[in-house]
Formats: C-alpha cells, structure tokens, sequence
C-alpha cells in the first residue's frame, strides 16, 4: 500500500485500488491530489501486472469538485496553470492502457465528475448527487467535463447539467448514461472489483487495444475509426492470446493468457 498525503493506492496482483484521501474537504481536488495522481500513475505505469485501476473516494463523497478555498485566490494567470495541470492530468488518467473503473459514491461534482467522465466505466450508487455545479461559481468545468461529458451523454444533456448546475440522483445519472451501472451504496466496491475482475482475465493485449480503438474512435471520424480498429484486429490475429482463446473455446477449456 503506497500512502500519500491525499490519497492511497493498493496494489493486488491485477488489480489496483486508488482511494481518494482528502476527506475533511470531500476529497476536493487540489495541486497537492493533482501531485499525488500523477505520482500515483508513475507507480501504476512502472507495474505491468496491473490490469484495472479502481478509483474512489473514503469518506462520503467521490469527490466534491476543484478546491474553491485553493482557487478562489488565482490571478487568471494562475489559474490558467492549475487548469493546465488538471488537464494534463486527467488526459493522462483516460490515456493510461490499463483499464480504469470510477467506483463513484456520494457526491461527485464538478471535477469529481470530470474524473469520473476520464475513466472507462462508471459504476455509481443510488445515493450519488452528481452535476457540474460551476456556473454557480462564475466559471464552467474547466477538466474537459463539457467535451467528456457531451461525447457520453450528448450535448443536450451536458447543457442540461452544466448550464443549470441541476444535481441529479444515481438512478437518473444511469438513465442518461453517465453512470454505467448503480448498486446500492454497500455494493459499490464489490461490483466495482468483480467488474474488474471479469475483465482482467481476458486476453491482456484486446482489452488494452479495445479501449484504445475506442477512444480513437470517440476522437476522429468513423472512416478513421473503422481504419484503425481493422489494424487493430489484424494485429491481434498475430498475437499467442488469440491462438490460445479459439484453441480453449474449441477444447472446451478456460484460457491460460500471458499477453504475448
Ligand atoms: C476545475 C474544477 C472546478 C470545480 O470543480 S469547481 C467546484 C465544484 N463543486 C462544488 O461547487 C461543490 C462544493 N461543495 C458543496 O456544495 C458541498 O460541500 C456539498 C453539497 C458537496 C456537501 O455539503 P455538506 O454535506 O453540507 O458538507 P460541507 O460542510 O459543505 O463540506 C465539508 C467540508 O468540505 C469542504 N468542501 C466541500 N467541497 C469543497 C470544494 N469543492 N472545495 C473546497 N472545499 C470543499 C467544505 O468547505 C467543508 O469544509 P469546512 O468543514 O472547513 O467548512
């Protein structure tokens, strides 16, 4: 287990579990999270064993947004750099090969859900309040949560959120789609690991590709995307896992894959 001073991260075999520590301030996100996160990724980087990243907050809130009491002091050219650093941060969050699941409970607004809107499935609660409150702040989100969130859900619903700062609930954040599944609020992390278990034992290499041909996709347009996914596809006919997959399908067996 790796402690810093806001957040940990534990490693398990395939499995690595990121919880955001800053509780006293609902995990709200500031330069010393965004040194952490990005120290944290070093260590997840360094270990290729890690198949998916679970991310989190302790405490009741996912995470309650960007430090207003750190940000409410920014010349505009100050700001312009924690902006920058945020940014930067989360692209390399959604670019990471590893697969990352957002175990979202309580509250996650503003850049909590931009965190969220960086990770490839969000597993949420029916207790979640969820939005983008900025505009009752005088700014809009500002960690890629109006051109994260429109690709998800679409532009209708983004307005809806980040025009009228409307906090929503679990279930209704599932019927648009911001949510991928809801549990109750004791499940969470146990479907979350599950959920990461059921796609660490797939072939290692496909999972990676996977959501590289699909975040390519979501990025370019359908001509480039399908170019790309038959490379990727071509590619994997080339690789051992995919011997070894058909060959376990027709022998009846489980698949021993070594992402080679
Ligand atoms: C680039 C990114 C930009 C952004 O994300 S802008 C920020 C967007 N987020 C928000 O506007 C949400 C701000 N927070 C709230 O509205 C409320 O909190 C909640 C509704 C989430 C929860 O309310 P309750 O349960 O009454 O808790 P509490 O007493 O307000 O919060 C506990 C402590 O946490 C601090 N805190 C909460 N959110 C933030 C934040 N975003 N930045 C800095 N501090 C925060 C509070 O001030 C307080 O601290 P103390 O106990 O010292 O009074």
């Amino acid at each position: 287990m790796k402690e810093l001073a806001t957040l940990t991260l534990n490693i398990e075999d395939t499995l690595a579990f990121l919880n955001l520590n800053a509780v006293k301030s609902l995990n709200a996100i500031n330069s010393a999270m965004l040194d952490d996160l990005n120290e944290a990724m070093d260590l997840l980087e360094a270990d290729p064993n890690v198949k998916v990243l679970v991310i989190t907050g302790n405490g009741k809130a996912f995470m309650a947004g960007g430090d207003i009491k750190e940000m409410m002091d920014l010349s505009p050219e100050e700001a312009d750099h924690f902006i920058a650093y945020g940014n930067q941060t989360m692209n390399r969050i959604m670019n990471l090969s590893l697969v990352t699941i957002a175990a979202v409970n309580g509250f996650a607004l503003g850049g909590g859900l931009e965190l969220a809107l960086t990770c490839d499935i969000r597993i949420g609660t029916t207790a979640n309040k969820i939005g983008f409150p900025e505009v009752g702040l005088g700014i809009i989100p500002g960690y890629g949560g109006t051109q994260r969130a429109s690709r998800l859900i679409g532009i209708g619903q983004t307005k809806r959120l980040a025009l009228s700062g409307e906090i929503i609930d679990g279930a209704e954040a599932h019927r648009i789609g911001l949510l991928e599944k809801i549990v109750e609020p004791d499940q969470l992390i146990e479907e979350a690991t599950k959920f990461a278990k059921q796609i660490a034992k797939n072939a290692p290499i496909a999972i990676k590709q996977a959501k590289l041909s699909i975040n390519f996709g979501s990025q370019s347009t359908l001509e480039n995307g399908l170019k790309l996914e038959g490379e990727i596809v071509k590619g994997l006919f080339r690789t051992e896992d995919k011997y070894e997959g058909m060959n376990a399908f027709v022998e009846k067996r489980k698949a021993e894959f070594k992402g080679k």
